[in-house]
């Protein structure tokens, strides 16, 4: 039972293994696929977002150049008002406009100038240009500069207006992209190696870190940053810039009903597991139990210490089946044994008593004499000239007699007296309770005996007779059996010696 016990434990545990490893490979890949999807649509709707945002910028830049009246670069003060009204319309941007020479000074407007910067030259090349997003106090400014141009198309002003990139409505794009979820956005300039703006507002014009997601590997996928964690990141890029969007976010965030499925299983199956086993455990011990009756029961038979007897048949079922299988197995083995008794107790050329079970009823006999008073009688019978029959007609034949005269003494007396034959051609009758005069019965008995054996025998051919001397003893139950036998013995051979054919007395025994 313990091992079936075992078994099913073996058994649970596994499945309970099976099934939380396999829903959980199953969940963590079906979780990962639909987080990169989604990461991947967020971040391509975040980088169309920047990128409308900025090419709006640069378009209102590039219009408000173009309607730059010319005759006002050398007219400081118009300029800078024409310039405050034009900020006034639009927010666009709010950290300043600036006009200056093509030699850098500034004319007119206020807000980031450099002569040396990269967006400067590019738009003295013609080319309306993004600068390097750079922090201005607490704001994110990004310099856009573009071409302003006299009617012959040469390049006679730069017009540098800053828009500020942490300013609500670019956050807002971010923030409103990022929903629920935990995670971050981050838009990154590779070429100024550069987080330009982040939802993570501190990450803002932060160093961009080295990892492959930061290093810009198109698409969706599962890595690892720089801090050591797994994250699962899309990246989308933002063509008027170059710059792309990172929308990231913790692995282990996004596999959170992994770990939740995996908790549950634990929490629910592990006690269903103990209570199936428990319900198990019952229903075994009660499958079992007229099993282990049955066993216990045969192991006291086995060890002597309970009768051979049947065992109680409780089920149809294969236990039952076992059962009355091991009682017809036990009535074999009660045949066998009486079998074996009967063999070791009786003779079995005539099937009578033999010495042993005589000495055993003699014993029982001259107890009870001893407690009753009552007389127990022995007769000693030795045949006259037997060998003779072996040596004429042969030893079967000598069976024969032997077979026959068995019958023949049988049938002289009651069914409580004894016969058996205890040598070759030795008799002993048994006889209890004679009448009294008790010798007078005894001697009728023995004259019988003679008379029935004297009976011819047919033996093969011819009828052949045969003799017995007889020798009588009686007690009434102060003699062992072996005295009484001895006796008896004697008083046969004084028959024999007084002529055969013949019975003679003992002395009467205690
Ligand atoms: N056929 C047969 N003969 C047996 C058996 N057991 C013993 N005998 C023979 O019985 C004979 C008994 O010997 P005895 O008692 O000396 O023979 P007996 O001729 O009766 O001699 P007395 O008693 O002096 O008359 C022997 O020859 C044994 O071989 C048996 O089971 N079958």
């Amino acid at each position: 039972m313990t091992r079936l016990l075992l078994m099913g434990l073996v058994m649970a545990i596994v499945g309970t293994a099976a099934s939380y490893f396999q829903l959980s490979r199953f969940l963590r890949a079906d979780l990962t696929a639909s987080a990169q999807t989604q990461q991947a649509a967020l971040a391509s709707y975040v980088a169309s977002d920047v990128d409308q945002y900025l090419s709006e910028r640069l378009s209102f830049l590039q219009r408000l150049a173009d309607s730059l009246p010319a005759e006002l670069l050398t007219r400081p003060g118009p300029l800078h008002a024409w310039l405050l009204e034009r900020s006034r319309l639009s927010p666009a941007f709010p950290l300043g406009l600036t006009v200056a020479d093509t030699s850098g000074q500034r004319v007119g407007g206020e807000g980031a100038l450099a002569a040396d910067s990269a967006e400067f030259r590019g738009a003295l090349a013609g080319r309306a240009t993004f600068g390097k997003p750079m922090a201005i106090g607490l704001r994110t400014g990004l310099s856009v500069a573009v071409p302003v141009h006299n009617s012959a198309k040469q390049v006679i002003a730069v017009l540098v207006g800053t828009a500020d990139l942490s300013s609500a409505s670019l956050l807002d794009h971010l923030q409103r992209g990022n929903g629920e979820q935990a995670g971050d956005i981050l838009l990154v300039s590779p070429h100024d190696r550069l987080i330009v703006a982040s939802t993570d507002a501190t990450l803002s014009l932060q160093p961009m870190p080295h990892d492959r997601a930061m290093d810009g590997f198109p698409g969706s996928g599962i890595f690892r940053n720089a801090q050591g964690i797994d994250e699962i990141a899309s990246i989308a890029s933002v063509p008027s810039t170059g710059w792309y969007v990172v929308a990231r976010l913790p692995a282990e965030q996004a596999l959170m009903p992994v770990t939740h499925m995996q908790s549950f299983i634990l929490q629910r199956r592990a006690p269903a597991m103990v209570g199936v086993l428990v319900a198990i455990g019952f229903v075994v011990a009660w499958l079992l139990r007229p099993l282990l009756r049955a066993a216990e029961q045969a192991e006291k038979m086995a060890q002597g210490e309970a009768d051979l007897a049947p065992l109680p048949v409780v089920r149809n079922d294969e236990i039952g089946h076992l059962t009355r299988a091991f009682n017809r197995l036990l009535s074999r083995l009660a045949d066998n044994q009486a079998a074996l008794q009967r063999l070791a107790s009786h003779d079995h050329l005539t099937g009578l008593p033999n010495r042993q079970l005589l000495t055993d009823r003699l014993r029982q006999a001259l107890a009870q004499a001893e407690r009753h008073a009552m007389p127990v009688s022995v007769l000693y019978l030795d045949l006259d000239g037997f060998k003779q029959i072996n040596d004429t007609l042969g030893h079967e034949a000598g069976d024969q007699a032997l077979r026959e005269i068995a019958y023949r003494l049988r049938g002289l007396v009651r069914p409580t007296d004894t016969v058996a034959r205890i040598g070759g051609d030795e008799f002993v009758l048994l006889a209890v309770g004679f009448d009294a005069p008790v010798h007078c019965a005894a001697f009728r008995l023995a004259e019988q005996c003679i008379a029935a054996i004297a009976q011819p025998l047919s033996l093969g051919a011819a009828d052949t007779a045969i003799g017995v001397s007889i020798g009588i003893a009686i007690t009434h139950g102060r003699a062992t059996p072996d005295q009484l036998l001895a006796a008896a013995d004697k008083a046969m051979y004084v028959a024999k010696q007084n002529g055969r054919g013949r019975h003679a007395m003992a002395p009467l025994l205690g």
